[in-house]
């Protein structure tokens, strides 16, 4: 639903975005991954058509963002979550919005129902906590009841419990069959909420894989297996591209592959397995290992 051409964006003698081509799916969270600087937000920016390519494309549906022709019914983003109006309720937000694009009005309430902001609909904006924002923010980009979401970093600021709330939500929206895109600096939080994760730096694209690939490509995962028949194993995993380490007559460790592969190649070749259990990384330990050159400032 969202695909990026060739797409760049140079401030200046800075390249922000530098030549991005990918495919985001439908029915699934896809994670945007990247150091601070990485083009996280400018990237984001070109896809809501709130900043112009300096080459490539951006397309949603297929369309440049300004050739929507029912923009928050096609793509909901959170990326002014706060830019509200301080004194209007969230309830008088909601309604304008709705109205300046032709939502009908029992929208207001389903999106107030569904972040749980129905008693706090008629406060101030700007008496919200910040949890409370977010959730006004998230009510906004589902007004239009869009196919696509994206969220930068919808849970900064927020608690445990909004945290997990938010992870629901990205779920249940994905399982709904809509696009969910949304780029976060948490680690364990991605682990547990991504399908798919594109991790950039420096403006240009590191990896577009599915999260068990993007854990399994650490050299801190490995897959472990024992069977009477190791060497046998090891050999086809070799030729398979693994990297194969024999600690014992009828042990190996492999990395460069997942616990599926090794599983489903051992089924074929009929070859016993007496253990097989992948040994995974964390998310943090294989970005860190995928963003280590790209990382603008560096502590010693
Ligand atoms: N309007 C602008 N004018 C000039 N430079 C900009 C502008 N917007 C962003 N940049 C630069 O482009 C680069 C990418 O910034 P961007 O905010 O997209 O990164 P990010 O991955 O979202 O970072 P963070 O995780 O810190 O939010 C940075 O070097 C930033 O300084």
């Amino acid at each position: 639903m969202i695909s990026l051409r060739n797409l760049s964006k140079r401030y200046g003698p800075r390249l922000a975005v530098d030549d991005l081509t990918l495919e985001l799916k439908p029915g699934a969270v896809t994670g945007f991954l990247g150091p601070n600087g990485a083009g996280k937000s400018t990237t984001m920016r070109l896809i809501l058509g709130l900043d112009r390519p300096t080459a490539g494309r951006a397309l949603i549906g297929g369309r440049p963002y300004h050739r929507i022709p029912a923009p928050l019914r096609t793509v909901g983003a959170t990326l002014d979550a706060r830019a509200l109006h301080p004194a209007r309720s969230g309830h008088a937000h909601l309604t304008a919005l709705a109205r300046g694009n032709g939502i009908p009005m029992r929208r207001v309430g389903e999106v107030l129902e569904r972040v749980g902001m129905a008693q706090a609909a008629r406060k101030r904006a700007g008496g919200l906590s910040l949890g409370m924002s977010q959730r006004l923010g998230i009510a906004a980009a589902l007004l239009g009841d869009p196919p696509v979401v994206m969220f930068d970093e919808p849970v900064n600021g927020l608690d445990p419990d909004g945290v997990r709330w938010v992870r629901k939500l990205m779920r249940s929206l994905a399982e709904e069959g809509r696009t969910v895109f949304v780029s976060s600096h948490l680690m364990s939080e991605m682990q547990q909420t991504a399908d798919h994760l594109v991790v950039i730096g420096r403006g240009r694209l590191i990896a577009d894989a599915p999260l068990p690939e993007v854990i399994a490509s650490s050299s801190l995962s490995a897959v472990v297996v024992r069977s009477p028949h190791a060497a046998e194993l090891a050999a086809l995993l070799a030729a398979a591209g693994a990297v194969v380490e024999r600690p014992g007559e009828h042990d190996l460790v492999a990395t460069g592959t997942t616990a599926e592969r090794v599983g489903d190649l051992a089924h074929e070749a009929g070859i016993r397995l007496h253990e097989l259990r992948a040994r995974e990384a964390s998310l943090e330990q294989a970005y860190q290992e995928l963003t280590s050159g790209s990382v603008e400032y560096r502590s010693v």
